[in-house]
């Protein structure tokens, strides 16, 4: 049974994300049972498996301090999937898996023993991520920042990031699409998130800076005209932008802000624009009044 990859920034949801999809397939898998034959026994001739630090009692702390410990930790998860996954077994890989050349090893084991697989996209843009991470305290701060620049997000063009399901926190678990593509093995047309990807991809790098520059040119208009103390309106922005009080911004500043930012966002080419104003909003917020 499949091999189901998720792939995500640290604590952006992943886990949260492996309880629902076991729980989905549980009450898919024995719904599908009953009504085929009611005799049946009802004992599961399946097993759902979540492979994940917790599973394999890996401390997030210890496991990326070093690229030796982290080639441990990777070492342990494949021999997990590697012992688990079988005809009868679906196995959730419930980890960062932010390596592509790791997602491709994954995708061998599933295609070695000829069943399929997919890759699950947990999106969620870093601010938040990190927010998560500063309350639940899972990954020490400089790991998580370190993570986020060295996150390879998966691209549904290559074989072993395809079908990719790609889904925001809110989004509702595409459970139809993912059985379908997994399960019954249809052929599968490109899901939405897919084809909004590849659509966005194209201008995704001229949309980013012209949303952030829309909101760049906000601020700079409020300061011309207005009172620094009021809170602004960006375009496409519902979060306002608190300007700092006691002191004017200078467009260095602002334009320094916005390199930061784009260094960090711009791999995430999933994020629609609103996200983006958005997320460079509170990125404002939280370093202008610092
Ligand atoms: N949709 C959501 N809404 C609100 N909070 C959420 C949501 N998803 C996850 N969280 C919170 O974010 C934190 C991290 O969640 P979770 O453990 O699922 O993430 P993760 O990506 O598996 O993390 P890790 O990288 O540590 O394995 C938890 O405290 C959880 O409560």
């Amino acid at each position: 049974m499949p091999l189901v990859i998720l792939s995500g920034l640290p604590t952006s949801g992943k886990t949260t994300r492996a309880q629902e999809l076991k729980t989905f397939f549980e009450t898919r898998l024995a719904a599908q049972a009953q009504a085929q034959d009611d005799s049946a026994p009802k004992t599961k001739d399946y097993r759902i498996h979540i492979v994940n630090d917790e599973s394999l009692n890996l401390n997030k702390h210890v496991s990326y301090n070093t690229a030796a410990d982290e080639k441990k930790a990777r070492g342990a998860l494949m021999s997990a999937v590697e012992r688990l996954l079988s005809k009868d077994d679906i196995v959730i890989v419930d980890s960062l898996n932010y390596i592509k050349g790791f997602r491709y090893q994954l995708y061998c084991v599933a295609r070695a023993i000829g069943t399929p697989h997919c890759v699950v996209f947990c999106a969620c843009i870093p601010d938040r991520a990190r927010a998560w991470n500063k309350e639940s305290g899972a990954y020490p701060e400089t790991i998580f920042e370190e993570l986020l620049v060295r996150f390879e997000e998966p691209d549904s063009r290559t074989r072993w990031d395809s079908p990719l399901f790609v889904m925001v926190p809110e989004d509702k678990l595409p459970e139809d699409e993912i059985w379908d593509s997994v399960i019954l093995k249809k052929a599968k047309p490109p899901n939405m998130s897919t084809v909004v990807k590849v659509v966005k991809e194209t201008n995704y790098l001229y949309e980013f800076d012209q949303t952030t520059q829309n909101v760049i040119q906000a601020i700079l208009d409020a300061q011309k005209s207005g009172d620094p103390t009021k809170q602004i309106k960006a375009p496409l922005s519902s979060i306002l932008l608190q300007l700092p009080p006691t002191r004017v911004v200078t467009l260095s500043e602002l334009r320094r802000l916005r390199r930061q930012f784009t260094s960090i966002n711009k791999m995430h080419t999933l994020l629609d624009m609103t996200r983006v104003a958005e997320g460079f909003v509170e990125y404002l917020n939280q370093n202008l009044n610092a």
